[in-house]
């Protein structure tokens, strides 16, 4: 058998990821190693290093390569961090399969908790939900903008550039940091869209890469994933918008909360809603409630 060969983008993080799924891939079909061929390429969000991604303004700026590269068939199936694909996926490209949630949270780097920040501390990150979040909690915080994989992140924050950082836990976790940083409660800072969920897609019409993908699916992390992002479609919002939401399944029920902020933290609106899995309708008519409740300011940064 031809190795399948797995799409990753190269940085630490998403090779830690696709090592993780070709694990799980070899273990449920008994594979051994050379089953499977890891494939790095380089995505615009690579590249691009010293301006805010939401500047940028290009569209798919961490699958494009990957897209293509799965439709030339130059990759069988792609590994993504979800929380960085676009809400709006090319006609053919499917979600295969979701490993299990790792932790959903936030973590802070400089500091123990939001409120332990010194007055006027700066807080380095890229993310307009964590700036919003964290200028809703504390507007006396100065936000810098901080890009870069995990470790260039740490690296400015050990040079001076801010006294605190946020990161995921996920990806701390995944790349052996699990010793740094303070989880921030989810009470206080909803995490984004698909955070700490990694995805595998693949074209539609694969067939049996698409059966073969399905064995370490883990459904209850799928469906969370795909209520979390039909929530944003329905907010015509992308992993650049100031949303968080965050869905919990507990026995065939979804549970599932969301936010949007203005950029500054200023507006604010939440809600949630409980729903049995498989009610496609439900996140919808949240996004639909928020934007509702939305102030007219912040209603117009979402086209839903
Ligand atoms: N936007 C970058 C990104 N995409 C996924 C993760 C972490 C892993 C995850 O959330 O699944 C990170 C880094 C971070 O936000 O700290």
């Amino acid at each position: 058998m031809s190795p399948l060969r797995l799409g990753t983008r190269g940085s630490p993080l998403a090779l830690a990821q696709a090592n993780m799924v070709a694990g799980a891939l070899r273990a449920a079909h008994g594979w051994d190693e050379a089953a499977i061929e890891i494939v790095a390429i380089r995505t615009t969000g690579d590249r691009i290093q010293d301006r805010a991604l939401a500047e940028v303004g290009g569209k798919a700026l961490w699958t494009k390569e990957l897209d293509r590269a799965l439709f030339d068939g130059d990759i069988d199936f792609a590994v993504h961090s979800m929380k960085d694909v676009e809400t709006i996926r090319p006609d053919g490209i499917v979600i295969a399969a979701t490993l299990p949630r790792a932790d959903v949270r936030d973590r802070i780097i400089g500091a123990e908790s939001v409120a332990a920040l010194a007055e006027g501390a700066r807080v380095g990150t890229s993310s307009p939900r964590r700036a919003a979040q964290l200028r809703r909690l504390r507007p006396d915080l100065g936000i810098v903008l901080f890009r870069g994989n995990v470790e260039t992140r740490l690296r400015k924050l050990t040079g001076g550039e801010a006294e605190a950082t946020l990161l995921a836990a996920a990806g701390l976790d995944r790349l052996g940091r699990a010793d740094i940083g303070f989880a921030i409660p989810i009470e206080t800072m909803l995490p984004a869209p698909a955070q700490g969920t990694v995805g595998i897609e693949t074209l539609r019409a694969s067939g049996e890469t698409l059966r073969l993908l399905g064995a370490i699916d883990h459904a209850a992390t799928h469906r969370c994933v795909l209520a979390e992002r039909a929530l944003l479609a329905a907010l015509g919002a992308d992993c650049r918008s100031p949303v968080a939401a965050l869905a919990v399944e507990q026995g065939g029920a979804i549970h599932l909360r969301a936010e949007l902020l203005s950029e500054a933290g200023e507006e604010h609106v939440a809600g949630e809603t409980r729903f049995a899995a498989g009610d496609d309708a439900a996140p919808g008519a949240l996004a639909r409630d928020l934007l509702a409740r939305a102030v007219p300011a912040l209603r117009a940064l979402f086209t839903g």
